[in-house]
């Protein structure tokens, strides 16, 4: 990874931790008009965790995981992704950055409609340095007799856990989700959640989920609660439940 800058400063030290931000706000300029998104944001996010970001419509989860993964730019304040800032970075960097470390899962799976299941997760491994085999990505989210289906031939949260076989095939070093669960029925919304945690658990990877289902928090290691922008809140569950726990 390149920076931009050759003075950028260290992450405070600290080994266990994937993500390190210090007063983040974005603040989105249409015309006259501005909204801040985030505003004073300081956090961190451990490794190998799972954790939920929770929050009303427009408190700001989207726009953090969106800054986390390399995809947007903070306007002001900083962010660190292990030892390295990620506000030092130039695009070139922020690409590399997502490209070698980050999967992506989004409430519309963004499959290609005319690959199979395991084509759309070799599109990732082809480009990916170590990637796991397409094979085993999705037999590790319980697919492997979906590989050769189109996305036309399987249920949402099959295409959805298509999805999590892609992100995670190429080994990233997080694992950021933007309501996995938004577009699913109950039954298939714990189905999902179960591979995000088995996923978790079996990978060590860092893992965010945003969701508007205050149930699912009962799942995660951390929760951060957002309102208007800010972290107002930060949970640690000394006990998850499981999934199938989960009273939808
Ligand atoms: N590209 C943009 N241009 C202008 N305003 C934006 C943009 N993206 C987000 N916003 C605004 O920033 C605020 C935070 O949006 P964000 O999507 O991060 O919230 P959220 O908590 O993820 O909401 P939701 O749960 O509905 O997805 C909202 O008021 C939103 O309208």
């Amino acid at each position: 990874m390149t920076n931009r800058t050759t003075n950028a400063a260290q992450a405070p030290s600290s080994p266990g931790r994937t993500f390190h931000t210090e007063g983040l706000s974005k603040v989105y300029k249409t015309g006259e008009t501005s909204v801040t998104a985030l505003d004073d944001v300081t956090l961190d996010l451990f490794e190998g965790q799972f954790t939920v970001l929770l929050g009303a419509s427009g408190s700001g989860k989207s726009t953090l995981l969106n800054i986390l993964g390399g995809l947007d730019t903070p306007t002001s304040g900083r962010v660190w992704f292990r030892e390295s800032e990620l506000t030092a970075l130039s695009q070139r960097g922020l690409t590399r950055y997502r490209r070698d470390n980050v999967g992506f899962v989004f409430q519309f799976y963004n499959l290609v409609p005319s690959l199979s299941a395991r084509e759309n997760v070799r599109l990732v491994t082809d480009i990916a340095p170590e990637p796991m085999h397409e094979d085993e990505a999705l037999g590790l989210v319980g697919l492997s007799h979906r590989l050769d289906h189109f996305p036309a031939q399987m249920s949402g949260g099959e295409q959805q856990r298509v999805a999590i076989a892609r992100a995670i095939a190429k080994r990233p070093g997080v694992l950021l989700c933007d309501e996995p669960t938004g577009a699913l029925d109950s039954k298939t919304g714990v189905q999902v959640l179960e591979v995000l945690e088995q996923v978790n658990r079996e990978t060590g990877t860092t893992t965010v989920v945003i969701t508007h289902n205050a149930m699912i928090q009962k799942m995660a290691h951390r929760v951060l609660f957002f309102t208007d922008g800010r972290l107002v809140d930060v949970k640690t569950n000394a006990h998850r439940i499981a999934p199938s726990e989960i009273d939808w």
